[in-house]
């Protein structure tokens, strides 16, 4: 499958931006690892225990593992620096047992409802232009923002390390086609917070230019995603098309408008149709009509957990080796640690271990094995205030050779409604 190139025009104005300049956000040299963490939050009203005692104890949980700055990714496996000289960080912060509590920074919001320090409105990152799903899923977890388009996911991270936005809202998978493992690589990559999350209803359309009908379409162009959701409607509507690759759904219909394209139709959004000035050939085109997008928000910050409603926690950790005493079967061990205090894992996904990916095990009588090691993203269904998370995670550690909690954070609880004016 070709990517295409996307065209060099001017992207049109976010809406709701009526004073920022019409350009999209693109790639910068700057490597993350530069940016400077800040460490934890500080206490609000309704919070559990509703102290920064109680949440640094929260938080103490996670720092008995403690990993050197020095170090490029916290991914190595390393042992535990005991050396109280050496400046320690825990998910990328300094550990909060080094930091004096009245120096501690102030977080930048402690909640989800928006809040920008900047006396504007929230600046949410999404990777796309106008009328892309991720635009509307910043409108959902954020209304009123200033979306924020990016053209790579990258981006949107560095765009909230940067100070240039307060969020990002990123997809992390799909009910019909899985997980957007870039994003997940991403999450460990660099330092940002998963503060909440939005479930959004994708309804695709198939677009093209006025005029243009069905049978003069010899390709189809959208993101990957889009293209694997609608794939068995495309073929049932009879289309003699190839599919081709594009950065994001919005993107290839404003890429069909803007070249003119007679032989081509893009898969977006009834309002990338509006904002383009395509025409909708065909409507509610994914392969279910329960088509459903996850994504995440990121902050600077994490919140501070509460459990005064559901809360999620999403988890990174790579087993220990395999092979003998604590390593044997530590997936199972660590899976259990969850099932024994009654905590539901909603979502499992393994990813190539980057710093370590084989493990070579020789054994002088029946060869050499490759082991493919992983690094293992969870989210369980409780809050990091809750004592059997706290208590999940400790255990968790003890089979774990690198651990980090991405979020914790509220669940999307909205009522679900295939009704087609919720859906984008
Ligand atoms: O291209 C877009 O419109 C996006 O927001 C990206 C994206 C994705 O990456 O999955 C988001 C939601 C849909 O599932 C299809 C595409």
């Amino acid at each position: 499958m070709q990517t295409l190139s996307p065209p060099t025009t001017t992207i049109p104005t976010p809406i709701k931006t009526p004073t920022r300049p019409a350009h999209r956000l693109t790639a910068t040299p700057l490597p993350p690892s530069q940016l400077t963490v800040r460490c934890a939050a500080s206490p609000q009203n309704g919070a559990v225990g509703g102290t920064r005692a109680d949440w640094q104890s929260t938080c103490a949980i996670l720092s008995s593992k403690v990993f050197t700055s020095e170090q490029n990714d916290n991914t190595t496996g390393s042992k535990p620096s005991s050396s109280r000289d050496e400046i320690t960080t825990v998910n990328g912060h300094r550990s909060l047992d080094l930091v004096p509590i009245e120096n501690l920074p102030k977080p930048l919001t402690t909640d989800l409802s928006p809040a920008p320090m900047h006396g504007a409105q929230l600046r949410v990152a999404y990777q796309g232009v106008p009328g892309a799903y991720s635009e509307a899923a910043a409108g959902k977890a954020y209304p009123g923002c200033e979306a924020i388009p990016c053209d790579q996911f990258e981006v949107a991270f560095q765009a909230v390390e940067l100070w240039i936005a307060d969020r990002a809202v990123l997809p992390v998978e799909n009910s019909l086609g899985g997980s957007i493992h870039r994003n997940y690589d991403l999450l460990l990559r660099h330092r940002l917070h998963i503060v909440g999350e939005v479930q959004l209803p994708v309804h695709h359309c198939l677009l093209a230019l006025p005029g243009v009908r069905k049978e003069y379409l010899t390709r189809v162009i959208s993101h990957p995603q889009a293209l694997a959701q609608c794939e068995h409607t495309l073929t049932k509507l009879g289309l003699n098309v190839t599919r081709e690759a594009f950065d994001d759904t919005a993107g290839a219909a404003e890429y069909v408008a803007t070249n003119r394209l007679r032989d081509t139709a893009a898969i977006a959004s009834a309002r990338a149709a509006e904002l383009y000035g395509l025409q909708v050939l065909a409507d509610g085109i994914q392969d279910d009509s329960g088509n459903v997008t996850r994504f995440v928000m990121l902050a600077r910050e994490p919140i501070i957990p509460r459990t005064d409603r559901p809360f999620k926690t999403s988890i990174v950790f790579a087993t220990q080796d395999e092979g003998g005493g604590k390593g044997t079967a530590s997936l199972f061990k660590v899976l259990s640690a969850f099932a024994f205090r009654n905590i539901s894992l909603t979502k499992i996904e393994s990813r190539p271990h980057r710093n370590r990916p084989i493990r070579i095990v020789d054994d002088a009588n029946v060869g050499t094995a490759k082991h493919f090691e992983y690094m293992f993203y969870v989210d369980f269904e409780a809050s990091m205030a809750e004592p059997r998370a706290q208590n999940a995670l400790a255990e968790v550690q003890e089979f774990t050779s690198f651990l980090r909690v991405l979020g914790s954070y509220p669940m999307d609880m909205t009522p679900w409604s295939l009704s087609r004016s919720d859906d984008h």
